[in-house]
């Protein structure tokens, strides 16, 4: 213990080196000003370069090392948050980033399989202080004994999966399991699909693998950033801290709803509603839409114009519009084509009669008088506005709003779910919006216009790095050690393309922020969380975002419930990968005790015989219960008051036009479109559970769940679960055990 205490003190002298080293290297920069391009590249190199240290040494600031590998050939490393390495010349490494080849071990190496290993060394911290070690034998003949030999490997793990929630997700890389390493190393190139009950992990899998992504393709993915998608705001909120705890930030989060740049999709679809616009039918719909706006006039359109009367019929428009739409060009980009062709059909009908000969003969116009005709027509205001009638120029926005106000090529069953005039955007319209812009090739200037008005009302990006590293010098840093330099100085690294694009003004922002404001940027990989959930539209949005096709989707078929899902990863994925991606399953829940997964696993049976759910990696001995009550808001007050932990989070999990009652009920409790779960009481609907957990979950009338939702709400508790009705229970929770309301309220 001693000796893990005094290397872990150098490991935090270390990263206080680095961290003022840094600091300064920052400081210094931005006060040596300097003008001209050149000298403000420079100083953004350097302040970018030096802030991802900063970033990355933050990160070490909790359990900077967690572990050690004692090799049989007599190989010692320290396996920790992020990789630190000496001031000597050789540039000893101190403590290996766990990202590294080398760290493999300390989640791979089995008794069997020990992969050159000795001994491994589990060492818990709470801030800069060393609390326990578990050290596992690898070598049964090995005699050295420190009395830190465990007869239980999993005591680590297990205190992890004990320990009260937070309301944030925490990272998993001290105990992260053999089968999830795989997933989390495996190659960057591809589809890889992760399929999983509840609690086994995928989540925390997805987000660590795209930390190793980040590590292993640094230069790449620090260039193209990575985009995680997950359900809904309050679930990104959740996951938000775990790549920075990793001492990630080239990522983006972003819900399906929030992939539009410039829209904000605050309105609610039907479930009807929803399910015909994310139907892959509305491609074909909006693309007939906007072949109906490239339009030839009934009676012609006759056009005053100073050298005569031009008549626009539907030949020449007819025409015109072939020669456009020929170009295969999206409608704005093919516009001018159009206009082309009518200008020179219209050029043509003025020189035939302005330059008829009353003999007969050629025209007498020449070349020089047929360009001179032609400038006008073009430059005329009529011309263009007949041209504008025939082929408008078109917003997503507008397209989609006119669709929806009168959807046509759609069953009209259809088109009656989704008519609105008007009304916020929901997230189902923007992949609609996302559609319409690639159909009419909109060119994003406007968005683009829009975010760099915001990024200009920011506090200087140069600024706000010295004021980040004087306002953490009130908390007195770790003295941790920067890492494997190679790793560290490669950080967030300005890339060439980044550097080429700059103009007079340098753009501060990271890929990750460029790429929230550019609907066209192409991720370098792309990680979708509740994959299942997602309709046909929103995966082409999330395939144009990403050519390369290296994904990583997470979901579980049991869980679905958007009307728009897909179902199989085949029927998802075969339209763009066809059968080549990978496929793989975890099957051991880590969230949720046995006694609660069974339950749960009896309401899926009770409609699907054959179900088996992952197995619980651990049984609490707590039963879950179930209450009859005569009025629902009081009883679920007086469970929660009598159930809420001191430490840990409690949720109550409705369906939602229930959920006014109840929050009227739990004045205390966070409730609403985007609750904080840090709160010791939040109160959600099925759909908002999703991916979360709770040391205690309470469900309310379950009996007016649909089935998936349920097994949502049932395993979302990591300790505690009742459930309270007033109507029926639905069938597989008979198996409950009625308990007696509190006596407060009996
Ligand atoms: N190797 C591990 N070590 C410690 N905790 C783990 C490990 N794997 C998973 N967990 C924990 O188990 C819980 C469930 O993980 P996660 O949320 O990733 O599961 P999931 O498969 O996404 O679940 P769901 O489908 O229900 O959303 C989390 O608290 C996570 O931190």
């Amino acid at each position: 213990m001693r000796h893990e205490q005094e290397f872990t003190d150098l490991l935090h002298e270390r990263l206080g080196e680095l961290r003022a080293q840094a600091e300064a290297a920052v400081r210094e920069a931005l006060a040596r000003g300097g003008s001209g391009f050149q000298a403000r590249l420079e100083r953004d190199v350097l302040v970018a370069e030096r802030s991802g240290l900063l970033a990355a040494f933050d990160s070490g600031e909790h359990g900077l090392c967690f572990g050690r590998l004692l090799f049989r050939d007599g190989r010692d490393h320290h396996i920790g948050r992020i990789g630190l390495r000496r001031d000597d010349e050789a540039r000893t490494p101190l403590v290996v980033d766990w990202r590294a080849e080398v760290a493999r071990p300390f989640y791979l190496a089995t008794g069997h399989a020990p992969m050159g290993l000795r001994r491994r060394r589990h060492i818990s911290t709470e801030g800069r202080r060393v609390t326990a070690l578990h050290d596992e034998l690898l070598d049964l003949a090995d005699a050295e004994r420190t009395g830190h030999e465990g007869a239980d490997a999993d005591a680590v793990l297990l205190a992890a999966l004990d320990a009260a929630r937070t309301g944030r997700m925490h990272d998993i890389v001290q105990t992260i399991q053999a089968e999830q390493d795989r997933i989390i190393r495996a190659p960057q190139r591809g589809v890889l699909v992760v399929e999983g009950g509840p609690g086994t992990g995928k989540t925390a899998v997805a987000l660590h693998r795209a930390a190793y992504l980040l590590y292993a393709h640094r230069e790449q993915l620090a260039k193209r950033a990575v985009l995680i998608v997950g359900p809904n705001p309050a679930f990104l909120g959740y996951i938000g801290e775990v790549l920075p705890a990793l001492g990630e930030t080239g990522v983006l989060l972003a819900t399906p709803g929030e992939l539009f740049p410039g829209v904000r999709a605050t309105g609610t679809d039907s479930p009807a509603a929803a399910a015909v616009k994310g139907d892959a039918a509305m491609a074909g719909a909006l693309a007939r839409y906007v072949a109906d706006r490239q339009t030839v006039p009934g009676p012609a359109l006759v056009i005053d114009h100073e050298d005569g009367e031009l008549v626009l019929d539907a030949a020449i428009a007819e025409d015109a519009r072939a020669y456009a739409r020929a170009t295969k060009l999206p409608h704005n980009l093919a516009r001018p084509a159009f206009a082309l062709h009518v200008v020179d059909a219209l050029t043509a009908q003025l020189a035939d009669r302005l330059g008829a000969d009353p003999f007969g003969g050629p025209n007498l116009l020449g070349p020089d008088d047929i360009a001179q005709l032609g400038k006008g027509i073009a430059l005329s205001r009529e011309v263009h506005a007949a041209i504008e009638e025939l082929w408008p120029v078109l917003t997503p926005q507008q397209l989609v709003a006119e669709f929806l106000a009168d959807p046509v090529h759609l069953p009209e069953e259809d088109a009656a779910a989704i008519r609105r005039r008007g009304g916020a955007w929901t997230p189902a319209d923007v992949a609609l919006l996302d559609e319409a812009a690639e159909l009419l090739g909109e060119d994003d200037a406007a968005a683009r216009a829009a975010a760099e008005a915001e990024r200009r009302e920011r506090v200087a990006y140069a600024q706000g790095v010295l004021d980040l590293s004087y306002g953490s010098r009130t908390q007195e840093f770790e003295d941790l050690d920067d890492e494997d330099a190679e790793v560290l100085a490669a950080h967030d690294l300005i890339d060439a393309e980044r550097l080429a694009d700059r103009h007079e003004e340098a753009d501060h922002r990271t890929a990750a922020e460029r790429a929230a404001a550019d609907r066209t940027w192409a991720f370098g990989h792309v990680i979708v969380d509740e994959a299942q959930e997602l309709s046909a539209m929103a995966w082409r949005i999330l395939m144009r975002r990403c050519p390369t096709r290296s994904m990583t989707l997470v979901g579980d078929p049991a869980q679905t419930a958007e009307p728009g899902g897909l179902g199989t990863w085949d029927a998802i994925l075969g339209p763009y990968v066809g059968d080549r991606f990978e496929h793989v399953r975890l099957g051991v829940n880590y969230r949720t005790p046995a006694e609660i997964m069974e339950v749960a696993a009896g309401v899926v049976r009770a409609v699907e015989p054959g179900f088996e759910p992952p197995r619980s990696v651990r049984a609490t001995g707590v039963r879950p219960w179930a209450r009859h009550a005569a009025d629902l808001p009081s009883a679920v007050a007086a469970a929660v008051a009598a159930a809420t932990p001191e430490v840990g989070r409690l949720a109550v999990i409705a369906p939602r036009p229930r959920l006014g009652a109840l929050a009227a009920a739990l004045p205390g409790a966070s409730a609403g479109p985007e609750p904080d779960l840090t709160r010791p009481v939040v109160l959600l609907d099925p759909r908002q559970a999703k991916g979360l957990e709770f040391d205690t979950v309470i469900v309310a009338e379950p009996g007016e769940f649909a089935t998936s939702d349920l097994y949502v709400a049932l395993t979302r508790a990591t300790q505690r679960l009742g459930v309270v009705h007033t109507g029926p229970l639905p069938e597989g929770l008979g198996v409950l055990e009625q308990e007696a309301a509190p006596a407060a309220v009996a």
